[in-house]
């Protein structure tokens, strides 16, 4: 699937992030570097709310960390991307040398998604236990359906 998305490399490792609602986020960093085989891009697939995904220069990160003596260039500008589920989105070297990311609260969006999770555990919890197995299950079958998009 990826491969059809132009990205060559074999992937041997895969995170799940679950954010259960708005309030839920991951603030700036850069991968660490230990973790991954050098130049090797990192690929994201989101699936459910959309959500913003920022992206900051390393210089303005080290100037908000109070380090203003080696930068002083303003005109880089955060940019921002909204992640639709479905999507694919892929960070390729150097990008992760140079740049921060981020996945901040997005708290418009907390009452539509309460009401969705709120609906999926009734109507599984009719029928099944709560059971790990039953979620791996689930979880599964969301990348299946995700798969047979492409
Ligand atoms: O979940 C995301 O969109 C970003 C997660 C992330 O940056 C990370 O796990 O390092
Ligand atoms: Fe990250």
């Amino acid at each position: 699937m990826l491969k059809k998305k132009g990205v060559s490399n074999d992937f041997n490792f895969a995170l799940v992030n679950r954010y259960k609602d708005g309030k839920d986020y991951i603030g700036y960093h850069r991968d660490s570097d230990n973790d991954l085989v050098p130049q090797s891009p990192i690929a994201m697939v989101s699936l459910g709310a959309t959500r913003d995904f920022l992206f900051k220069h390393y210089s303005r990160q080290q100037r908000k960390k109070g380090d203003d003596t080696k930068f002083d260039d303003d005109a880089i500008t955060e940019v921002k991307i909204e992640v639709v589920s479905g999507s694919l989105l892929v960070i390729n070297h150097p990008t992760n040398v140079f740049w921060y990311h981020s996945l901040p609260k997005r708290l418009k969006i907390i009452v539509f998604l309460h009401e969705k999770i709120i609906f999926n555990q009734n109507f599984f919890k009719k029928r099944y236990t709560n059971s790990v197995v039953f979620k791996c299950i689930l979880v599964f079958y969301k990348y299946l359906q995700f798969f047979q998009k492409f």
